[in-house]
């Protein structure tokens, strides 16, 4: 296996140092200059970044059923790219993911594909339908070792069967990723609820319609004793909140996506459907409270919600369009640009909402970890101080639908390292 020497990395964004990556691992960490470079492969890496590799609590990778859309291998590429060294791949595939023969052949195809770590999500009921729980305890326990139990594109409204579920996942440390959207606030709603949807004649999705559910479930949480976490929090309430039940000390924890803090709900009025998704593009106040979360830690974790979907799904009219965007290419810039380029979060802070903080909750070992010798080499370097126009043409996804096509954004992974192994190098896959 190669070793790799990393000349003058800048861990988290400190001072420059030579890395060694041998047999799996962070072998050495010298001063520039002082590592032993015979035999390796150099990296040159003055003026890079080094981090952890990023670790995605909340990626569609359509496989099976949608794999005109995405597949296992086309998703993995695209999250090397992106600097991830592990995906949660969300159960809403077709047949869902709720058993463990599902779980498992997903885990299989990502081990196959080996551009990173995929860790199946369960569906927490039946098809993801609302009525049953899931087989929970088997899909923890197979090979797939599933911690993280979602209905991800569903709700799981009733009250009862979401407090089961919460129970239940405290026999193997498991956590229930909420999707929190009341559907009866929300039938038929096609953006955010507020005065841009009355002009536009858009049904409304109305904030509270989030912060209902995640209040709720925040309570029945403490109630049980269990394990929560929130996806794609969208609004300066739902920080709010979850502001609140983190200084009660509760077991709560949330994610947001770039999307939503980078984008606003004026985009709704292009109608163009590359803009549509679930939860909405909120206003410009929920975009600054959503990243002013993530700077104080009440949000613990950036997520991608990488939702690729075919063409003709994605085209056409906004109220007939599927929800979602590509995330996987562009998340660390678009991180880097709301957060690190305003001055609310330095490199290591990012890490921390990248890596660490995903790693913890999905409960991966051997991801997240420091940047320190003997760790597990799983690793990210990126160049701040590049520029890059984004082509949907250029991406790695089987998808096209990204919201920042022909958008410059900062920042570029120069490469990704899985266990040592590159999966890319100089920008390209390895
Ligand atoms: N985010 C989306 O708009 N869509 C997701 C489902 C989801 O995350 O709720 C999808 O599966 O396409
Ligand atoms: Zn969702
Ligand atoms: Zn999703």
């Amino acid at each position: 296996m190669t070793t790799y020497v990393l000349t003058s990395a800048r861990p988290y964004g400190g001072d420059p140092r030579d890395v060694v990556l041998r047999d799996g691992v962070v072998a050495g960490i010298t001063a520039p200059g002082a590592a032993d470079t015979a035999g390796a492969t150099v990296v040159a890496a003055a003026g890079l970044m080094l981090l952890p590799g990023l670790v995605d609590l909340h990626t569609h990778l359509r496989e099976p059923g949608r794999e005109d859309a995405e597949t296992v291998e086309t998703g993995t590429r695209a999250a090397a790219l992106g600097g991830f060294t592990a995906v949660h791949a969300m159960a809403n595939t077709s047949p869902v993911a709720d058993t463990a023969g599902v779980v498992e052949q997903v885990w299989r195809l990502g081990t196959e594909a080996g551009w990173c770590d995929v860790a199946p999500v369960g569906a927490v009921t039946v098809g993801l339908q609302g009525e049953r729980l899931a087989e929970l305890g088997a899909m923890a326990e197979s090979a797939a070792r599933v911690r993280v139990f979602s209905d991800d594109g569903h709700c799981v409204s009733d009250a009862v069967l979401m407090r089961r579920a919460l129970e239940y996942v405290k026999a193997f440390d498991g956590v229930i990723a909420q999707h929190a959207q009341e559907p009866r606030l929300t039938e038929g709603a096609q953006m955010n609820e507020g005065a841009l949807s009355g002009v536009l004649g858009l049904k409304g999705w109305p904030s509270v319609a989030e912060e209902a559910v995640i209040a709720r479930d925040i309570l029945l949480n403490a109630h049980v004793g269990s394990r929560l976490h929130v996806c794609h929090v969208s609004t300066r309430g739902s920080v709010e909140i979850l502001r609140l039940a983190k200084e009660r000390g509760l077991d709560v924890t949330a994610e947001v996506t770039p999307h939503h803090l980078l984008l606003d709900e004026q985009l709704a009025s292009t109608y163009d459907p590359v803009y549509k998704v679930n939860p909405p593009l909120r206003s410009a106040e929920d975009v600054q409270a959503l990243r002013e979360g993530v700077a104080d830690g009440t949000i613990d974790a950036i997520a991608t919600d990488h939702a690729p979907h075919a063409t003709e799904d994605k085209e056409g009219e906004w109220a007939y369009a599927s929800p979602g965007m590509l995330g996987l290419e562009t998340a660390l810039s678009v991180a880097q640009l709301a957060l690190v380029d305003t001055g609310l979060l330095d490199w290591a802070g990012l890490a921390d909402r990248l890596s660490t903080r995903p790693a913890q909750i999905g409960r991966l070992e051997g991801h997240g970890r420091p940047v320190a010798v003997g760790e597990p080499a799983n690793l990210v370097l990126v160049d701040p101080a590049a520029r890059r126009t984004v082509d949907p043409a250029a991406l790695a996804s089987k998808s096209r639908n990204t919201p920042y096509a022909g958008r410059e954004l900062p920042g570029r992974v120069v490469a990704t390292f899985l266990r040592g192994r590159a999966t890319v190098l100089d920008g390209v896959l390895a």
